[in-house]
Protein backbone atom coordinates (compact mmCIF):
# COMPACT_ATOMS: atom_id res chain seq x y z
CA UNK A 1 0.00 0.00 0.00
CA UNK A 2 1.21 3.24 -0.53
CA UNK A 3 -0.26 6.66 -0.59
CA UNK A 4 -0.57 9.13 -3.47
CA UNK A 5 -0.48 12.98 -2.26
CA UNK A 6 -1.69 15.27 -4.76
CA UNK A 7 0.70 18.22 -5.88
CA UNK A 8 0.12 22.15 -5.30
CA UNK A 9 2.55 23.47 -7.62
CA UNK A 10 2.42 26.68 -6.28
CA UNK A 11 -0.05 29.18 -4.61
CA UNK A 12 -2.94 29.69 -6.69
CA UNK A 13 -2.25 27.01 -9.23
CA UNK A 14 -5.55 25.17 -10.52
CA UNK A 15 -5.85 21.94 -11.62
CA UNK A 16 -8.78 20.19 -13.51
CA UNK A 17 -10.30 16.97 -11.47
CA UNK A 18 -13.34 14.60 -12.51
CA UNK A 19 -15.09 13.30 -9.91
CA UNK A 20 -18.48 13.20 -10.97
CA UNK A 21 -19.51 11.80 -14.41
CA UNK A 22 -20.20 14.90 -16.97
CA UNK A 23 -18.66 17.75 -14.69
CA UNK A 24 -15.02 18.70 -14.27
CA UNK A 25 -14.05 20.09 -11.11
CA UNK A 26 -11.55 22.97 -10.39
CA UNK A 27 -9.22 22.24 -7.25
CA UNK A 28 -7.24 25.18 -6.59
CA UNK A 29 -3.79 25.27 -4.34
CA UNK A 30 -4.57 27.77 -1.31
CA UNK A 31 -1.27 27.11 0.37
CA UNK A 32 1.84 24.41 0.21
CA UNK A 33 2.25 24.91 4.05
CA UNK A 34 -0.46 23.28 5.09
CA UNK A 35 -0.21 21.74 1.32
CA UNK A 36 -4.34 22.96 0.83
CA UNK A 37 -6.71 22.91 -1.69
CA UNK A 38 -10.22 24.06 -2.33
CA UNK A 39 -12.87 22.67 -4.92
CA UNK A 40 -15.90 24.82 -5.41
CA UNK A 41 -19.16 22.96 -6.08
CA UNK A 42 -17.27 19.96 -4.54
CA UNK A 43 -21.47 19.11 -3.41
CA UNK A 44 -24.45 19.84 -5.41
CA UNK A 45 -27.20 22.24 -3.35
CA UNK A 46 -29.24 19.02 -2.94
CA UNK A 47 -26.66 17.17 -1.76
CA UNK A 48 -25.86 20.04 0.68
CA UNK A 49 -29.27 20.27 1.89
CA UNK A 50 -29.69 16.14 2.55
CA UNK A 51 -26.57 16.19 4.53
CA UNK A 52 -28.23 18.98 7.07
CA UNK A 53 -31.49 17.44 7.14
CA UNK A 54 -29.88 13.98 7.98
CA UNK A 55 -28.21 15.61 10.91
CA UNK A 56 -31.09 17.29 12.23
CA UNK A 57 -33.19 14.31 12.31
CA UNK A 58 -29.95 12.13 14.02
CA UNK A 59 -30.16 15.15 16.43
CA UNK A 60 -26.70 17.34 16.96
CA UNK A 61 -24.94 17.41 20.74
CA UNK A 62 -23.05 19.62 22.34
CA UNK A 63 -19.28 19.58 20.82
CA UNK A 64 -17.84 20.27 24.07
CA UNK A 65 -19.45 20.08 27.81
CA UNK A 66 -19.08 23.26 30.22
CA UNK A 67 -17.50 21.50 33.28
CA UNK A 68 -13.76 20.27 33.62
CA UNK A 69 -12.43 17.51 35.31
CA UNK A 70 -11.21 17.86 38.97
CA UNK A 71 -7.90 18.76 38.55
CA UNK A 72 -6.77 18.31 42.34
CA UNK A 73 -7.80 14.56 42.34
CA UNK A 74 -6.00 13.86 38.95
CA UNK A 75 -2.68 15.57 40.28
CA UNK A 76 -3.13 13.49 43.41
CA UNK A 77 -3.42 10.00 41.45
CA UNK A 78 -0.39 11.34 39.23
CA UNK A 79 1.17 11.98 42.83
CA UNK A 80 3.49 14.84 40.88
CA UNK A 81 5.53 17.21 42.57
CA UNK A 82 5.17 20.76 41.85
CA UNK A 83 9.10 20.57 40.20
CA UNK A 84 8.00 17.83 37.96
CA UNK A 85 5.07 19.76 36.74
CA UNK A 86 6.88 22.95 36.45
CA UNK A 87 9.24 21.22 34.32
CA UNK A 88 6.49 19.38 32.05
CA UNK A 89 5.29 22.91 31.62
CA UNK A 90 8.63 24.77 30.99
CA UNK A 91 8.43 23.24 26.81
CA UNK A 92 11.44 25.75 26.60
CA UNK A 93 13.45 24.23 29.67
CA UNK A 94 14.38 27.58 30.42
CA UNK A 95 13.41 27.54 34.16
CA UNK A 96 10.60 30.16 33.69
CA UNK A 97 6.88 29.83 32.68
CA UNK A 98 6.10 32.05 29.63
CA UNK A 99 2.69 33.20 29.49
CA UNK A 100 2.14 31.00 26.56
CA UNK A 101 3.37 27.54 28.13
CA UNK A 102 0.91 28.42 30.97
CA UNK A 103 -2.06 29.40 28.52
CA UNK A 104 -1.75 26.21 26.08
CA UNK A 105 -1.91 23.98 28.96
CA UNK A 106 -4.74 25.35 30.32
CA UNK A 107 -6.63 25.57 27.31
CA UNK A 108 -5.64 21.99 26.41
CA UNK A 109 -6.52 20.29 29.85
CA UNK A 110 -9.66 22.52 30.84
CA UNK A 111 -11.15 23.26 27.44
CA UNK A 112 -11.45 26.95 28.49
CA UNK A 113 -10.04 30.11 26.58
CA UNK A 114 -7.89 31.61 29.17
CA UNK A 115 -6.83 34.85 27.92
CA UNK A 116 -3.04 36.80 28.76
CA UNK A 117 -5.79 39.16 30.46
CA UNK A 118 -7.14 36.41 32.66
CA UNK A 119 -3.73 34.64 33.29
CA UNK A 120 -2.87 38.58 34.60
CA UNK A 121 -5.76 38.65 36.49
CA UNK A 122 -5.07 35.50 38.36
CA UNK A 123 -1.37 36.31 38.88
CA UNK A 124 -2.40 39.41 40.58
CA UNK A 125 -5.05 38.13 43.04
CA UNK A 126 -3.40 35.68 44.40
CA UNK A 127 0.07 37.94 44.41
CA UNK A 128 2.46 34.93 42.50
CA UNK A 129 4.72 37.08 40.01
CA UNK A 130 6.00 39.52 42.22
CA UNK A 131 8.75 40.60 40.38
CA UNK A 132 5.89 41.46 38.13
CA UNK A 133 7.47 40.31 34.79
CA UNK A 134 4.72 37.99 33.47
CA UNK A 135 6.84 34.50 34.09
CA UNK A 136 7.02 32.42 36.63
CA UNK A 137 9.93 30.99 37.79
CA UNK A 138 9.71 27.86 40.25
CA UNK A 139 9.48 29.84 43.40
CA UNK A 140 6.37 31.70 42.02
CA UNK A 141 4.68 28.33 41.07
CA UNK A 142 5.14 27.21 43.86
CA UNK A 143 2.52 29.55 44.81
CA UNK A 144 0.19 28.36 42.94
CA UNK A 145 -2.58 26.06 43.87
CA UNK A 146 -3.01 23.54 40.57
CA UNK A 147 -6.45 23.95 40.84
CA UNK A 148 -6.26 27.97 40.84
CA UNK A 149 -6.96 27.92 37.19
CA UNK A 150 -10.25 26.40 37.59
CA UNK A 151 -11.33 27.96 40.62
CA UNK A 152 -10.31 31.43 39.36
CA UNK A 153 -13.11 30.32 36.19
CA UNK A 154 -15.73 29.13 38.40
CA UNK A 155 -15.95 31.78 40.24
CA UNK A 156 -16.19 34.36 37.43
CA UNK A 157 -18.78 31.44 35.87
CA UNK A 158 -17.97 30.79 32.11
CA UNK A 159 -19.64 30.99 29.18
CA UNK A 160 -19.80 29.12 26.22
CA UNK A 161 -18.55 31.77 24.18
CA UNK A 162 -15.49 31.49 26.41
CA UNK A 163 -14.39 27.39 25.70
CA UNK A 164 -12.11 26.00 22.87
CA UNK A 165 -14.88 25.12 20.66
CA UNK A 166 -18.65 26.36 20.70
CA UNK A 167 -20.74 24.31 18.43
CA UNK A 168 -22.92 21.37 18.42
CA UNK A 169 -22.13 18.76 16.28
CA UNK A 170 -23.00 14.78 15.36
CA UNK A 171 -21.86 11.93 13.28
CA UNK A 172 -23.35 10.38 9.89
CA UNK A 173 -22.32 6.44 9.23
CA UNK A 174 -21.06 6.40 5.69
CA UNK A 175 -20.96 2.83 4.51
CA UNK A 176 -23.17 0.61 3.33
CA UNK A 177 -27.29 1.20 4.00
CA UNK A 178 -26.42 4.46 4.74
CA UNK A 179 -28.30 6.90 2.62
CA UNK A 180 -26.99 7.54 -0.90
CA UNK A 181 -25.28 11.11 -0.99
CA UNK A 182 -23.39 10.05 2.26
CA UNK A 183 -21.97 7.25 0.08
CA UNK A 184 -21.24 9.19 -2.80
CA UNK A 185 -19.89 11.53 -0.88
CA UNK A 186 -17.57 8.68 0.60
CA UNK A 187 -16.14 8.21 -2.92
CA UNK A 188 -15.77 11.42 -4.08
CA UNK A 189 -13.46 11.87 -1.52
CA UNK A 190 -11.72 8.75 -2.12
CA UNK A 191 -11.50 9.91 -6.05
CA UNK A 192 -10.58 13.37 -4.70
CA UNK A 193 -7.69 12.50 -2.32
CA UNK A 194 -6.51 9.55 -4.59
CA UNK A 195 -5.94 7.26 -1.73
CA UNK A 196 -6.78 3.43 -0.93
CA UNK A 197 -10.57 2.90 -1.50
CA UNK A 198 -9.70 0.46 1.95
CA UNK A 199 -8.24 3.30 4.15
CA UNK A 200 -11.17 5.84 3.82
CA UNK A 201 -13.69 3.10 4.49
CA UNK A 202 -12.04 2.52 7.64
CA UNK A 203 -11.68 5.77 8.56
CA UNK A 204 -13.90 8.36 11.10
CA UNK A 205 -17.39 8.73 9.83
CA UNK A 206 -18.90 11.82 8.74
CA UNK A 207 -18.85 14.83 11.22
CA UNK A 208 -21.44 17.28 11.14
CA UNK A 209 -21.21 20.68 12.86
CA UNK A 210 -23.68 23.76 13.60
CA UNK A 211 -22.73 26.72 14.84
CA UNK A 212 -25.15 29.58 16.12
CA UNK A 213 -24.50 33.28 15.52
CA UNK A 214 -21.54 33.42 17.85
CA UNK A 215 -20.29 30.21 17.54
CA UNK A 216 -16.97 29.57 17.18
CA UNK A 217 -13.78 26.87 17.27
CA UNK A 218 -10.38 28.99 17.92
CA UNK A 219 -7.11 27.43 16.24
CA UNK A 220 -6.32 24.03 16.52
CA UNK A 221 -4.60 20.81 14.93
CA UNK A 222 -7.18 18.02 13.92
CA UNK A 223 -4.49 15.45 14.81
CA UNK A 224 -1.39 15.69 17.36
CA UNK A 225 1.99 14.86 16.74
CA UNK A 226 3.70 11.39 16.64
CA UNK A 227 6.14 10.13 18.74
CA UNK A 228 7.34 6.23 18.93
CA UNK A 229 4.94 5.29 21.46
CA UNK A 230 2.11 7.13 20.01
CA UNK A 231 -0.89 5.31 19.59
CA UNK A 232 -3.53 5.54 16.82
CA UNK A 233 -7.16 6.20 18.08
CA UNK A 234 -8.13 3.86 14.89
CA UNK A 235 -5.44 0.95 14.89
CA UNK A 236 -5.55 -0.10 18.83
CA UNK A 237 -7.63 -3.19 18.17
CA UNK A 238 -4.47 -4.35 16.33
CA UNK A 239 -1.72 -2.55 18.77
CA UNK A 240 0.73 -4.73 20.80
CA UNK A 241 0.88 -2.43 23.27
CA UNK A 242 -0.70 -0.14 25.26
CA UNK A 243 0.36 3.42 25.49
CA UNK A 244 -0.65 6.71 27.63
CA UNK A 245 0.10 8.94 23.91
CA UNK A 246 -3.31 8.44 21.63
CA UNK A 247 -3.85 11.14 18.51
CA UNK A 248 -6.52 10.46 16.20
CA UNK A 249 -4.10 10.25 12.87
CA UNK A 250 -5.92 12.20 10.66
CA UNK A 251 -3.76 12.17 7.57
CA UNK A 252 -6.35 14.33 5.55
CA UNK A 253 -9.01 16.87 6.40
CA UNK A 254 -12.13 17.27 4.14
CA UNK A 255 -14.00 20.18 4.98
CA UNK A 256 -17.33 20.99 3.38
CA UNK A 257 -19.39 24.41 3.50
CA UNK A 258 -23.44 23.23 3.69
CA UNK A 259 -24.14 26.48 3.85
CA UNK A 260 -23.50 30.34 3.36
CA UNK A 261 -22.98 32.23 6.38
CA UNK A 262 -24.57 35.87 6.40
CA UNK A 263 -21.02 37.17 7.84
CA UNK A 264 -18.06 35.92 9.65
CA UNK A 265 -17.74 31.87 10.38
CA UNK A 266 -14.71 31.57 7.78
CA UNK A 267 -12.08 29.28 8.48
CA UNK A 268 -8.41 30.41 9.05
CA UNK A 269 -5.10 29.22 8.51
CA UNK A 270 -2.84 31.44 10.78
CA UNK A 271 0.18 30.43 9.96
CA UNK A 272 -0.31 29.24 6.59
CA UNK A 273 2.96 29.74 4.31
CA UNK A 274 4.79 30.97 7.25
CA UNK A 275 8.59 31.21 7.00
CA UNK A 276 9.02 29.61 10.07
CA UNK A 277 6.56 27.69 12.95
CA UNK A 278 7.25 29.14 16.61
CA UNK A 279 4.62 28.11 19.23
CA UNK A 280 5.76 31.13 21.44
CA UNK A 281 5.27 33.73 18.79
CA UNK A 282 1.43 33.07 18.57
CA UNK A 283 0.61 34.00 21.42
CA UNK A 284 1.32 37.58 22.03
CA UNK A 285 0.40 39.88 24.96
CA UNK A 286 -1.77 42.15 22.06
CA UNK A 287 -2.10 39.47 19.67
CA UNK A 288 -3.21 35.91 19.88
CA UNK A 289 -3.18 34.23 16.40
CA UNK A 290 -5.04 31.22 18.37
CA UNK A 291 -7.71 33.29 18.89
CA UNK A 292 -10.59 33.03 15.97
CA UNK A 293 -12.84 35.68 18.10
CA UNK A 294 -10.25 38.28 18.31
CA UNK A 295 -7.78 38.06 15.46
CA UNK A 296 -9.30 35.90 12.61
CA UNK A 297 -8.17 39.10 10.47
CA UNK A 298 -4.46 38.86 11.25
CA UNK A 299 -4.06 35.12 10.01
CA UNK A 300 -2.18 34.64 6.97
CA UNK A 301 -5.38 32.80 5.17
CA UNK A 302 -8.71 32.96 5.52
CA UNK A 303 -11.40 30.46 3.32
CA UNK A 304 -14.59 31.93 3.14
CA UNK A 305 -17.27 29.34 3.52
CA UNK A 306 -19.61 28.86 0.38
CA UNK A 307 -22.17 26.19 0.29
CA UNK A 308 -20.96 23.16 -1.78
CA UNK A 309 -17.60 24.24 -1.63
CA UNK A 310 -14.76 21.78 0.00
CA UNK A 311 -11.41 22.31 0.91
CA UNK A 312 -8.82 19.64 2.17
CA UNK A 313 -5.68 19.50 3.13
CA UNK A 314 -2.62 17.12 5.13
CA UNK A 315 -2.51 17.26 8.55
CA UNK A 316 0.98 15.41 8.12
CA UNK A 317 3.70 15.43 6.08
CA UNK A 318 5.35 12.49 3.84
CA UNK A 319 7.48 10.47 5.69
CA UNK A 320 9.72 10.59 1.95
CA UNK A 321 8.74 7.13 0.96
CA UNK A 322 4.99 6.69 0.28
CA UNK A 323 3.66 6.70 4.03
CA UNK A 324 3.03 9.17 7.09
CA UNK A 325 5.58 11.27 8.11
CA UNK A 326 5.20 13.99 10.93
CA UNK A 327 2.96 16.51 11.76
CA UNK A 328 2.42 19.79 9.35
CA UNK A 329 2.25 22.11 12.37
CA UNK A 330 1.51 24.63 9.57
CA UNK A 331 -1.71 22.61 9.27
CA UNK A 332 -3.17 25.18 12.52
CA UNK A 333 -6.58 26.21 11.57
CA UNK A 334 -10.01 27.28 13.24
CA UNK A 335 -13.27 28.49 12.83
CA UNK A 336 -13.50 31.86 12.95
CA UNK A 337 -16.55 33.63 14.93
CA UNK A 338 -20.13 33.79 13.55
CA UNK A 339 -21.33 37.28 13.52
CA UNK A 340 -24.27 36.51 11.47
CA UNK A 341 -26.56 34.00 10.83
CA UNK A 342 -25.55 30.34 11.24
CA UNK A 343 -23.08 28.17 9.76
CA UNK A 344 -23.02 24.36 8.80
CA UNK A 345 -20.31 22.02 8.33
CA UNK A 346 -18.56 18.34 8.02
CA UNK A 347 -15.63 17.07 8.48
CA UNK A 348 -14.31 13.86 6.87
CA UNK A 349 -10.91 12.97 8.36
CA UNK A 350 -8.86 10.17 6.75
CA UNK A 351 -7.24 8.32 9.53
CA UNK A 352 -3.81 6.53 8.63
CA UNK A 353 -1.45 5.33 11.14
CA UNK A 354 2.29 6.58 10.34
CA UNK A 355 3.26 2.97 11.60
CA UNK A 356 2.53 1.23 8.36
CA UNK A 357 2.88 -2.16 10.05
CA UNK A 358 0.35 -1.54 12.79
CA UNK A 359 -2.40 0.08 10.05
CA UNK A 360 -1.43 -3.12 8.04
CA UNK A 361 -2.63 -5.57 10.86
CA UNK A 362 -5.56 -3.69 11.78
CA UNK A 363 -6.62 -3.76 7.93
CA UNK A 364 -6.09 -7.54 8.07
CA UNK A 365 -8.05 -8.10 11.21
CA UNK A 366 -11.33 -6.31 9.97
CA UNK A 367 -11.17 -8.12 6.66
CA UNK A 368 -11.12 -11.08 8.56
CA UNK A 369 -13.83 -9.95 10.46
CA UNK A 370 -15.48 -8.85 8.30
CA UNK A 371 -15.44 -12.46 5.98
CA UNK A 372 -16.82 -14.20 9.77
CA UNK A 373 -19.36 -12.03 9.37
CA UNK A 374 -19.95 -12.81 5.97
CA UNK A 375 -19.99 -16.63 6.57
CA UNK A 376 -22.21 -16.54 9.61
CA UNK A 377 -25.02 -14.67 7.60
CA UNK A 378 -24.97 -16.53 4.87
CA UNK A 379 -25.18 -19.59 6.99
CA UNK A 380 -28.21 -18.26 9.00
CA UNK A 381 -29.68 -17.45 5.83
CA UNK A 382 -29.14 -21.35 4.49
CA UNK A 383 -31.15 -22.22 7.74
CA UNK A 384 -33.42 -19.52 6.79
CA UNK A 385 -34.75 -21.15 4.17
CA UNK A 386 -33.98 -25.10 4.91
CA UNK A 387 -36.77 -24.03 7.47
CA UNK A 388 -39.13 -22.51 5.42
CA UNK A 389 -38.39 -26.24 3.24
CA UNK A 390 -39.48 -28.17 6.42
CA UNK A 391 -42.99 -26.58 6.70
O1 LIG B 1 -15.60 25.47 11.18
C1 LIG B 1 -14.55 25.53 10.57
O2 LIG B 1 -14.37 26.33 9.65
C2 LIG B 1 -13.42 24.63 10.97
C3 LIG B 1 -13.89 23.41 11.70
C4 LIG B 1 -12.79 22.61 12.28
O3 LIG B 1 -11.66 22.98 12.26
C5 LIG B 1 -13.08 21.31 12.91
O4 LIG B 1 -14.26 20.96 13.05
O5 LIG B 1 -12.12 20.60 13.29
FE1 LIG C 1 -10.30 21.35 12.74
Amino acid sequence: MYLPRIEGIRVGHVQKVSLVPGKVHEMKTLSLKPLLFEIPEFLSEEECGVVVRLAQLKGLMESQVMVPEGQEELNQQLNLTPEEIFNFLDLNQDGQLQPHEILTHSRVRDGIWLTSENLKEIYDGLKVDQDGNGLLNLEEFRRLKSDAFQRFLLQRGVERSQLVRNSRHTWLYQGQGAHQVLQDLRKRVTTLTRLPSSLVELSEPLQVVRYEQGGHYHAHHDSGPVYPETACTHTRLAANTTSPFQTSCRYITVLFYLNNVEEGGETTFPVADNRTYEEASLIQNDVDLLDTRKHCDKGNLRVKPIKGTAVFWYNYLSDGRGWVGEQDEYSLHGGCVVTRGTKWVANNWINVDPDYQRQARYQQLVSQQQEQEEIISELNSDQHIERHQDL
